[in-house]
């Protein structure tokens, strides 16, 4: 039996600041939408400086959408934005004819498809927990043929179609008894985890974090000799780790966590706060980014942004650049000096280019590293003898 693709038409707003903004702004779109296993078959951009109230879309656009959509039995129709929860319903409306049939298209909008590779890539309970609720959260008020949606994510079959009110009003209330449940399990997770916390408050905290597929899990790896899932996906990480690494004789934990995005849903930071207190209770931060991507500086000012949100702005930091093999590649007459002056003049003291995947400059990594973590270990235990504290590069470089 041939399988069918699950294809989408991606829709954004036209950037004030230009095409190229929009266009990256669908290409990370269609690299999330393909995370999810759905390949873009059309980007559709409209210029409007307020979106329709109703359905989003002006109605010549929106004609234009539906049209190509049934014409080429497009199953997803995916916006950039998030939309209000009766644009959804009437956007839904619009794309499938009849009203008591399942959906036969999907609308998605930014936050949805976010939730959704959550929902598939969380592993461990809390995660889990987390992810469930925010989606719950999502769901409340669009509880109509959603819901459909919602048992697809279980297992379901998705098949139970059209709901009529009173199902919709069952629906709801199992829905807001789901939310509370989870808030409880919630609370009883993170006790935990604040108590194994607590134990460790005698160690030196460092914390990667940066924009999601930077390579924060490729260093976490490089750095503490652990196998953590590394790939080519946005969120291949959901779940946080936390390895105990030793550099000369300074033990620190070392934590990889979920990676940050533009416009990261809302429901989503809310229901993450546990996790990412790993970052925000850290001595030192590792920013990682990918500078070969070509956005990389509005990736570090979201990922500033969403530290500030989460009170972990004024956390020591070292701006790791990565990808320098990439960026080599493409600019072999860049200037690194000049960048690293940049980036000095933008408040970042700490700054070094390595490449995770090539093991490259690696070694003076661990030992800015294993600088900053010493004059922190050395705050936590001052009676320690300061030339006891000797690291030594092991030889991993390849260059
Ligand atoms: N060329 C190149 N690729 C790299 C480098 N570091 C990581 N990668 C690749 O970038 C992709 C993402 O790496 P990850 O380590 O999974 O990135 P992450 O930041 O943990 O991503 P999420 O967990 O999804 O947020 C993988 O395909 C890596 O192999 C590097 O220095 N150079
Ligand atoms: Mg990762």
């Amino acid at each position: 039996m041939e399988v069918e693709e699950n294809t989408a038409v991606l829709v954004a707003i036209g950037s004030p600041k230009g095409q190229q903004e929009t266009d990256e702004h669908l290409d990370e779109l269609a690299f999330l939408a393909e995370t999810s296993g759905i390949k873009t078959v059309n980007r559709v951009i409209q210029n409007l400086a307020h979106p329709d109230p109703r359905t989003f879309l002006g109605k010549g656009k929106l004609d234009e959408v539906k049209n190509f959509v049934l014409s080429n039995k497009v199953k997803n129709v995916i916006f950039d934005e998030d939309l209000s929860p009766s644009q959804l319903r009437n956007l839904e409306r619009t794309f499938n004819a009849k009203e008591q049939e399942d959906l036969k298209v999907r609308v998605y909008d930014r936050s949805l498809l976010i939730l959704d590779i959550f929902l598939w890539r969380a592993q461990t309970a809390q995660a889990r927990t987390q992810v469930e609720l925010a989606m719950n959260q999502y769901l409340l008020p669009r509880l109509t043929r959603m819901w459909t949606h919602l048992e697809r994510q279980r297992g379901g079959t998705g098949t139970r179609g059209g709901a009529g009110e009173k199902e919709i009003e069952t629906d709801r209330r199992n829905i807001k008894f789901r939310i509370s449940l989870l808030k409880e399990q919630l609370e009883k997770i993170e006790k935990q985890r604040a108590t194994q916390r607590k134990g460790r408050s005698n160690v030196v905290r460092v914390a990667l974090v940066g924009y999601t597929n930077v390579g924060k899990s490729t260093l976490m790896n490089l750095l503490s000799g652990s196998g953590v899932l590394a790939e080519n996906k946005l969120f291949a990480t959901v779940d946080s780790t936390v390895r105990k690494v030793v550099f000369g004789n300074i033990p620190f934990l070392l934590s990889d966590t979920v990676g940050f995005i533009r416009k990261l849903p809302h429901h989503l930071i809310e229901s993450f706060k546990s996790t990412l207190d790993e970052v925000r209770e850290a001595d030192l931060l590792l920013h990682v980014v990918d500078l070969a991507h070509p956005f990389h500086d509005n990736q570090i000012e979201v990922v500033s942004k969403t530290l500030g949100e989460i009170g972990a702005a004024n956390i020591p930091t070292i701006l790791v650049l990565n990808k320098i093999d990439l960026y080599r590649e493409k600019f072999p007459e860049a200037n690194l000096e000049e960048m690293r002056g940049y980036y000095r003049q933008h408040g970042y003291a700490d700054v070094i280019f390595v490449s995770a995947l090539g093991n490259e400059n690696i070694t003076a990594l661990k030992q800015l590293i294993f600088e900053r973590v010493k004059e922190r270990h050395l705050q936590i235990f001052p009676n320690f003898l300061k030339d006891s504290y000797e690291f030594s590069p092991w030889p991993t470089e390849t260059t």
